[in-house]
């Protein structure tokens, strides 16, 4: 992991935004298509705003999130709310979005439509990835059923994940997804999660699943 250190949260959003932006111009002058991935969660919205107005071919990026709440799209804690509503806007307005939702009463149903979509994208040029103090990314969840599959080197794309104290079901990206990711970004606010981090990378996987993926990761942290 390589540790990027902010004055405040407003430079972090802005430098951030610049890096993915370079790290996508970079992946498009390869590529005909290639595929971000962001996550939910209370930390990317001021990222989400400055990359939305970066001068980028958007028409030939695919955005999808490492991780959905299983509520519609129009619901509070949607991820796709956040997204649609403060990335895929202004010049981004033309990315392609593959949502990890569709309307169904559990993921199971939908599972394999909505993995055959992503698959058809993947792999991931450059991935943004938040993380919980309790040492989740995306919703790859300590103790939570259906963690260990998401874990696996042999995971699936997608992997539903259910545990009891969270309010909804969840579907994730597979960390083994995720890592494969070619530009990996950790973007955590506080001093409570640099040291999540940190004590991270001495835990099993299974009790820090942050692990599984930080690996040559740039981390981008502010107070
Ligand atoms: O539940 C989630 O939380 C993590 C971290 O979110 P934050 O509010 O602490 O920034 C996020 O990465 C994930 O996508 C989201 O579903």
């Amino acid at each position: 992991m390589n540790f990027n250190t902010y004055p405040d949260a407003e430079m972090m959003a802005m430098d951030v935004a610049s890096v993915l932006a370079d790290d996508l111009a970079e992946a498009l002058h390869t590529k005909d298509r290639v595929v971000l991935a962001v996550p939910g969660g209370t930390t990317p919205g001021p990222i989400f705003d400055a990359l939305s107005a970066a001068d980028l071919d958007w028409d030939r990026v695919d955005v999808i999130l490492t991780d959905e709440r299983w509520v519609p799209e129009d619901h509070e804690r949607s991820n796709s709310a956040l997204v649609k509503s403060r990335l895929l806007t202004n010049r981004a307005i033309t990315a392609r979005y593959l949502p990890l939702y569709a309307p169904a009463d559990a993921p199971e149903e939908v599972l394999a439509e909505l993995e055959a979509t992503i698959i058809g994208a993947l792999p991931v040029d450059v991935a943004l990835l938040g993380m919980g103090a309790d040492m989740h990314t995306a919703s790859l969840f300590p103790g939570a059923d259906g963690v260990q599959a998401a874990l696996a080197a042999d995971a699936s794309v997608l992997v539903p994940i259910r545990r009891d104290d969270l309010p909804d079901v969840r579907i994730t990206l597979s960390a083994r997804v995720l890592d494969a990711a070619v530009r990996k970004h950790i973007l955590i606010k506080g001093a409570d999660k640099r040291e999540a981090l940190q004590a991270a990378q001495k835990l099993p996987k299974e009790e820090a699943p942050i692990k599984a993926i930080s690996s040559g990761a740039e981390v981008h942290w502010t107070e």
